[in-house]
């Protein structure tokens, strides 16, 4: 692994250099483990503590199936999929290696005891199976995170329609939270080379949904001028929600839970801001029922904002607690487009207000292969800035979770991978000097 880090580290390196190195045997790996999968029987889910199912292991280097590449990680990222695979909710994620190892011979690879994860990675390509012309061993790269197939047409027009998609590091194995991964060579794309490797790693997986779920035509297609309400503003898909809203010509009303959180979204350009924890929001009176009275609070407030106007486009994701109030608040015929479910998946609303104003409600999830391209060509161009807060260590990758699954950080948290420091892997210092603060915007907040 030495001679791996030393060839990326050393400028000169050729690709004849990289093809050069032999691969170690095993490298070091973030894992939960199949026996564990029954350790938090009975606990809630914030009782659920990732620091004790996440595992730092040796594991042996993976067979390269044609089309396929394994890429030596410099940094990778925390993914809230990450958080899921860790406390074993809504199921098991060994159940899709299980199912994804019976496809075929070169997929039982996958069906393992322990599950590496993580969807995001930049690195350093150091081989490549049959088949893979477009890409070399000592290519700076970033992958995405959609794994398919793309053997029946279903998938040729929007390859997240594939029967057989997957998100790489969650529904398959060798993800990107260790010091090598495996993904398909259609994964890979060009680091962006104003960025450090963890700048680099952090937006993947965010920045893709957030594009696809905003301003793509297989989402809400925002248009200039549109009022977007974004939940957890300052979050790992929020804060790229709201660069896009505002790059867009877009209105963002974002919506935090501190202080220093709704600084961050100013001081990205949002004007209209709302701390939710500080207005006392209480969409739910108990367990079962939703407060209307608190929907309309909620929309008085946005129109104080909009001069009056309601909302075109909800970029929804807490789910259950916020969705009923996310239908009441768009307005007639707007768009209510949403990737998850945090505060539970059996949402309830009043319906009364979605068909009487034909209104829309969008299901999105991550981003097909050229909307995940397009998403990093726009951090490559400096137009979208990484939203990275803080870094770990692989070895402190618990904690790194434990923090995205108590909601104590902002924006992206990093892990470095084989990156012996932070600050590493930048190749265009010129433009890193254009955007700097751009950069740091969420540094240490
Ligand atoms: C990029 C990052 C993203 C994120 O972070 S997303 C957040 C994290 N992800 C999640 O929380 C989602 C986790 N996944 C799940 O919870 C489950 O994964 C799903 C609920 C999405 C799917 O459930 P399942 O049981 O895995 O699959 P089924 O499609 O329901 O198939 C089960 C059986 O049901 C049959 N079936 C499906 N649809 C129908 C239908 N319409 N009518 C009749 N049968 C149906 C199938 O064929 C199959 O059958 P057979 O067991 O025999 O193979
Ligand atoms: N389908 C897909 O392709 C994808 C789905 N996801 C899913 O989206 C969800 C969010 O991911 P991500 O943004 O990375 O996570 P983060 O935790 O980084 O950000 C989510 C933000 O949402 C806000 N939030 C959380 N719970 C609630 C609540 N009950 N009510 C209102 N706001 C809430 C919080 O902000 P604050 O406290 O400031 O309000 C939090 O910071 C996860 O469930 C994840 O699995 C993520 C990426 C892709």
């Amino acid at each position: 692994m030495k001679e791996i880090l030393d060839a990326i580290q050393s400028q000169d390196s050729t690709a004849a250099d990289f093809a050069a190195l032999s691969l170690p045997e095993s490298y070091r790996a973030i894992t939960v483990h199949k026996d564990e999968a029954e350790m938090f029987a009975g606990l809630e889910s914030r009782d659920k503590d990732p620091r004790k199912s996440i595992h730092l292991d040796d594991v042996p280097v993976p067979e390269l199936g044609p089309g396929e590449a394994l890429v030596a990680v410099m940094a990778s990222s925390v993914n809230y999929n990450s958080v899921w695979t860790s406390i074993f909710e809504p199921v098991s994620t060994f159940s899709f290696l299980e199912r994804y190892g019976k496809l075929s011979e070169l997929t039982k690879r996958h069906d393992l005891p322990y599950h590496i994860i993580g969807s995001d990675l930049a690195g350093v390509v150091l081989r490549t199976g049959p088949g893979v012309n477009a890409w070399n061993p000592g290519d700076e790269v970033v992958a995405h995170c959609l794994s398919v197939e793309l053997e029946s047409s279903d998938g040729h027009n929007d390859t997240m329609l594939d029967p057989e998609q997957r998100i790489w590091g969650f529904e398959t194995n060798f993800g990107g939270l260790a010091e090598i991964a495996l993904v398909k060579s259609n994964q890979l794309m060009p680091k962006p080379a104003h960025l450090s490797w963890e700048e680099a790693a952090a937006p993947g997986l965010v920045n893709s949904t957030a594009y696809r779920q905003l301003v793509s035509r297989n989402g809400a297609g925002m248009k200039q001028g549109d009022n977007v309400l974004i939940w957890g503003a300052s979050g790992g898909l929020g804060s790229y929600a709201t660069q896009f809203a505002l790059a867009g010509g877009a209105t963002p009303i974002c919506v935090v839970s501190s202080p220093e959180k709704a600084e961050i979204c100013r001081s990205m350009g949002a004007e209209a801001v709302i701390d939710r924890n500080a207005e006392g929001y209480k969409f739910w009176k108990d367990e079962r029922t939703q407060d209307p009275r608190e929907w309309k609070r909620f929309g008085k407030r946005i129109r104080e904002f909009t001069g009056g106007e309601d909302i075109d486009i909800v970029f929804e994701h807490p789910g259950r607690e916020t969705f009923g109030a996310s239908v009441y608040v768009t307005r007639k015929g707007g768009t209510i487009t949403t990737c998850a479910s945090t505060s539970g998946y059996m949402h309830e609303y009043d319906n009364r207000y979605l068909w009487m104003s034909l209104k829309r409600i969008i299901g999105s999830h991550f981003a097909n292969y050229r909307e995940a391209w397009e998403a990093n060509r726009l951090i490559a161009k400096g137009k979208i800035h990484p939203t990275l807060s803080k870094t770990y260590s692989l070895e402190d990758t618990g904690q790194a979770a434990y923090d995205v699954h108590r909601n104590l950080h902002q924006g992206k948290v990093g892990v470095l991978a084989l990156a012996p420091r932070e600050g590493l892997g930048v190749r265009d210092q010129e433009m890193r000097e254009q955007h700097i603060d751009a950069i740091n915007r969420f540094r240490n907040v």
